[in-house]
């Protein structure tokens, strides 16, 4: 795998906290993948285990088809960027930026600050690194800041500098451990932008840390949704977020969530809700429990439903508007009482008030359904018409 990062079986406890098991995983060349989950699934890990700073307990990193796991950190050519952008207080952001260069270029004695001089290659070896740090900061549009020291420059130009750290000495990898969570919200937005369009540009790997699912599923490739130390799926954010293999994924990726709802099956596959029977088939022997449905797939319904749609019935409890969308929540009227979520649109919300009787409908093809196991399971074709849908 040229410039890929192969991730096989590795496991890491720290004491009797068991935080990876068994996690597998291909890097592709030249992607954006990001590890997202919730806080604690083991993501950083699995990041530091990657750059050489934290050691497996088991399993194996390749990067580029090389073996790693002997490396140290500076041996295995990838860059780290941090939350906290770990920049050198004391030194200018020029300084901070040369640093990893001034570290595998010079020796130790050509770094010494007067005796330093008296080595005859010192003086072109440091127009090199100037040239070099030149050249990423014109790149990232920072080269009126060299002269600053980390305390003179905003959060997001030193998220630029630590960027620009990263990039000088051309890894084959970046690994970044959510780079973006100290950011207000508008500028996160913008840096989001400005990763996705650097990541074009340099063509390198990027392998990314978040427990923003919306940051992971904007900028990447592919993701790998992480819980509990296991990678739940790996795929395109539309494979995450149109077939979620089971109830967490389905849950963590979308906003708002997805709405779930308890089903039954009965002995021949039918499904039913609330005592309805759905125009759902399982096949024989398969039974599930939960279906779930994303908010736009749930229009409001005015006079009769098309044909096959699964039509319920509801009390508003609110309309809440977030500028460009308003998302209406929905309290069911069936003995499970659920609350749903859908979307509302602009033409809509004019005729409802709150505390308003509400239809809405959805089409079947738009459910997920899932097993006991809270795992994905597939309907059939459906096998009758019922007459209460048609
Ligand atoms: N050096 C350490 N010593 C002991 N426990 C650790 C150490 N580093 C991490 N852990 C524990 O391992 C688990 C996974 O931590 P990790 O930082 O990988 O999670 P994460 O998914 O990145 O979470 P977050 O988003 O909160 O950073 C947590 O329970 C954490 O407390």
């Amino acid at each position: 795998m040229a410039g890929g990062i192969s991730i096989a079986n590795i496991e890491k406890a720290f004491g009797a906290t068991r935080v990876l098991s068994g996690v597998s995983l291909d890097v592709r060349e030249g992607e954006f993948l990001s590890l997202v989950g919730p806080s604690g699934c083991g993501k950083s890990t699995l990041l530091r285990i990657i750059a050489g700073l934290e050691r497996q307990d088991a399993g194996n990193i390749a990067i580029a088809g090389k073996p790693m796991d002997h490396l140290l950190p500076r041996e295995r050519n990838v860059a780290m960027v941090f939350q906290n952008y770990a920049l050198y207080p004391h030194m200018t952001a020029g300084e901070n930026i040369a640093t990893p260069l001034v570290m595998s270029r010079l020796s130790l004695f050509e770094r010494l600050p007067l005796l330093g001089h008296l080595s005859p290659r010192r003086n072109a070896i440091a127009a090199g690194v100037a040239k070099d740090v030149r050249r990423v900061a014109q790149q990232l549009h920072i080269e009126a800041l060299l002269d600053r020291r980390p305390g003179q420059l905003s959060g997001g130009q030193r998220q630029r500098v630590a960027l620009a750290r990263a990039m000088v000495r051309e890894p084959a990898a970046f690994l970044m451990d959510e780079p973006l969570s100290n950011l207000d919200a508008k500028l996160r937005v913008h840096m989001r932008d400005e990763l996705s369009e650097l990541h074009r540009r340099l063509g390198a790997t990027f392998v990314y840390v978040t427990h923003d699912q919306v940051e992971a599923m904007t900028m990447s490739n592919r993701v790998a949704l992480m819980d509990g130390g296991e990678v739940l799926q790996l795929g395109t954010p539309t494979e995450l977020y149109a077939r979620p293999r089971s109830l967490k994924v389905a849950e963590f990726i979308g906003s708002p969530t997805i709405n779930t709802l308890p089903v039954t099956c009965d002995a021949g596959g039918g499904v039913h809700l609330a005592g309805m029977r759905l125009p759902i088939d399982m096949p024989l022997g398969l039974r599930v429990t939960k279906l779930a449905l994303r908010p736009e797939a749930i229009k409001l319904s005015a006079g009769r439903s098309a044909p096959g749609q699964i039509r319920l019935s509801g009390r508003l409890r609110r309309i809440e508007h977030h500028g460009a969308e308003r998302i209406g929540h929905l309290t069911l009227e069936i003995p499970e009482a659920s609350s749903i979520q859908f979307r509302l649109q602009a033409e809509e919300v004019g005729g409802l008030e709150e505390g308003q009787a509400v239809d809405v409908r959805f089409h079947p093809k738009d459910v997920h359904l899932f097993d006991a196991a809270g795992m994905r399971v597939e309907a059939e074709p459906h096998r009758q018409a019922h007459r209460e849908y048609a």
